[in-house]
């Protein structure tokens, strides 16, 4: 039976956040062929912040991604790997080295209102016979109408599915169904339409159902959740819930329970929880992946990392700003005078 979505597993790439970077070779192929025998049509593999990610300011990769994508594309019998690239963090060349490894999905990520940075980028990818996806991050930070926009602009530069990213977890329910139907609205003749859901508010799965009730077609998941801030929706959560809705995802509900359960949790260091912080990242419409940077500047600092997060969502910082965390944490030690910044 055709599945009436499509699941992208984010485990070995949003998950990369929650275990700091440090997957081992063997984590992902036991994870991949795990979620391979599932039935998961695509499983995401990459450093948390994309194709080039392992730097200073994002953190170091225990192991290098193309190691972990060619490890993953060889356990992969009938999956896709897919890999996430933010421009500018990563080049046309680390797409051509991943597309060598064996990644024929790219989703390629920019702040909601920066889709222009991704069109090189798009070319490339559709000129190496990839598969596209476009990655809207901290969609609740603009309104459904230009983030449709926004859309297009991926659109005419070869996405073939732009996605509404609640990077914050902050979208609650309408929000979400405004953005997919925007887009829809947009591109919907040309395009499919994806939601990748955080959990911060508990929203993920119950916003990736009404998303695929407002007409998206590819949806993202992490098993046990494990993602940046409160993780993801989680994928066998998404696969219960659509299968009690009658949706067809094409996974096997008592094989992915046992991925999630015997082959993830077993190596998970960190859960991801919706903790006081992680509560405030969707709260305060401050980005997951900025949870672990706050955790450690608070304790060097000496400041509680959910007022970090507060004060770093009222500065309306993005993706890429995680050394502006130090400046908030340093003017938060300082006191309120320097805070107000
Ligand atoms: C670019 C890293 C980031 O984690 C991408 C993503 O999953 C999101 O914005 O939610
Ligand atoms: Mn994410």
């Amino acid at each position: 039976m055709t599945p009436d979505v499509r699941i992208t597993d984010t485990t070995l790439r949003d998950g990369s956040h929650a275990m700091s970077h440090q997957f081992t070779e063997r984590q992902v192929r036991d994870t991949v062929r795990a979620l391979d025998d599932a039935g998961v049509p695509v499983i995401e593999v990459a450093h948390g912040d994309g194709l080039g990610g392992a730097t200073f300011n994002y953190g170091f990769s225990a192991t290098d991604e193309l190691t972990l994508i060619a490890a993953a594309a060889e356990e992969a019998t009938r999956a896709r790997i897919a890999a996430l690239l933010v421009p500018g963090v990563g080049t046309v060349e680390d797409l051509k080295r991943a597309a060598a490894a064996g990644v024929q999905i790219v989703r390629v990520a920019t702040h909601c209102t920066e889709a222009d940075v991704a069109v090189q980028h798009f070319g490339a990818a559709r000129e190496l016979g990839m598969e596209t996806v476009g990655f809207l991050m901290l969609s609740h930070m603009t309104s459904p109408d230009e983030l449709a926009r926004q859309a297009r602009i991926m659109v005419d530069a070869g996405c073939q599915c732009p996605y509404v990213v609640d990077s914050a977890g902050a979208l609650i329910l309408d929000d979400a169904v405004a953005r997919v139907e925007a887009i829809l609205a947009e591109v919907g003749d040309e395009a499919q339409v994806g939601y990748h859901g955080h959990n911060n508010l508990a929203m993920g799965v119950a916003n990736s159902v009404l998303a695929y009730r407002a007409g998206a077609r590819q949806i993202d998941g992490s098993t046990r959740a494990l993602g940046a801030g409160a993780g993801n929706s989680p994928t066998e959560v998404l696969t219960a819930v659509f299968d009690r809705l009658g949706v067809e995802t094409g996974i096997d509900l008592p094989a992915i329970l046992a991925a999630a359960e015997e082959v993830v949790a077993p190596y998970i260091r960190r859960t991801p929880i919706m903790d006081r912080s992680s509560i405030m990242l969707g709260y305060a419409g401050a980005y997951s992946s900025f949870l672990i940077h706050a955790e450690r500047a608070a304790e060097r600092y000496g400041v509680p990392a959910h007022e970090i997060l507060i004060e770093v969502g009222r500065r309306g910082y993005v993706g890429g700003q995680e050394d502006m965390i130090i400046d908030v944490a340093l003017s938060l030690a300082a006191g309120p005078a320097a805070a107000s910044g």
